[in-house]
């Protein structure tokens, strides 16, 4: 990642909750310097605090011409959050936005037309580097802060480019809520491993191993997910029964999965309206 336009010009965070602290905190373990980073929020976290002792800018005026500005307050709060920075628009600051919903055209209202601007939608694993960001720019972005962009992201997980904006309220059902379905596997399985007697701690141990060890697997594996869930199950054993009922048609994961993400990206474009 080439962070000396960022170094020298300054990447200012609106926002900085549980989705902005976890790229910042990707982007600071890449080398990128506290004095670099401007955070403007009403509610910082202590870990911000503690930070802004160390050399990062909280909540301080701003530079006047930041190479990035990353948007990251939550979509309720982005008309009365935007506006505060439109005097950054329509020059050569990039905005960066990883909110839900708020179309393009809203920020290119808000801050004028030729303001470059990049919806992201990223995820919770970038924390650990292990996320995944869709992206998709405006008529005004150029390919050298698409570029940027990517390099940025890609310092906290996998980037793929979209074919177009109509594609992100799919993108965020999918893979920016997807984290807290896995989570929540983890917890169902161990509730039902404690229905079949386990102890809590122990049903819980068990299905997180299992659901971070799988996907590890499916992580390094070259094989597909189907051959891996192949090779999980013998013919007439135990994960074929359990199977049976997971993959009922009518009632099984495919169908709540379908109506999971169907409700996620309703609501992603309820957000943008
Ligand atoms: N949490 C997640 O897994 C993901 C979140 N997102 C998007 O990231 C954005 C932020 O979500 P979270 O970090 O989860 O929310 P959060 O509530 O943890 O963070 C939002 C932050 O914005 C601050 N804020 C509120 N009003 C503000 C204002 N007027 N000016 C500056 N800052 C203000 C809040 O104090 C808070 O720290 C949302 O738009 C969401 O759609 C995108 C992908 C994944
Ligand atoms: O729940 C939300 O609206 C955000 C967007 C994707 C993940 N969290």
């Amino acid at each position: 990642m080439d962070l000396s336009d960022l170094g020298r010009r300054g990447l200012v965070l609106l926002g900085c909750g549980k989705m902005g602290s976890a790229m910042l905190e990707g982007w600071l373990g890449r080398g990128l310097a506290l004095s670099a980073v401007w955070v403007t929020d009403p509610q910082p976290s202590d870990w911000l605090r503690t930070l802004a002792v160390r050399g990062l800018h909280l909540n301080e005026d701003l530079p006047a011409e930041p190479a990035v500005v990353l948007v990251a307050v939550k979509p309720q709060m982005m008309a009365e959050a935007l506006p505060g920075l439109a005097a950054l628009g329509n020059g050569r600051t990039l905005f960066l936005t990883v909110a839900a919903g708020t179309p393009i055209a809203f920020y290119e209202r808000t801050l004028g037309a030729g303001t470059p601007v990049i919806r992201a939608m990223p995820n919770t694993p970038a924390a650990v580097g292990r996320g995944i960001t869709a992206i998709i720019g405006n008529g005004a972005a150029s390919e050298e802060q698409m570029a940027l962009a990517e390099d940025l992201l890609s310092a906290v997980g996998q980037v793929v480019r979209l074919e177009g904006e109509a594609q992100m309220d799919a993108v965020t059902a999918v893979s920016g809520s997807g984290p807290a379905y896995v989570f929540h596997l983890i917890e169902a399985l161990a509730a039902a491993g404690e229905a079949e007697g386990l102890s809590p701690e122990l049903a819980m141990t068990l299905a997180r191993a299992t659901v971070t060890g799988a996907g590890e697997l499916a992580h390094r594996s070259s094989e597909s997910a189907s051959q891996l869930r192949i090779n999980v199950t013998s013919p007439g054993g135990t994960t074929a029964a359990a199977l049976a009922v997971l993959m009922d048609p009518g009632t099984g994961f495919p169908a709540v999965l379908r109506r999971a993400v169907k409700a996620a990206a309703d609501r992603g474009r309820e957000l943008g309206r």
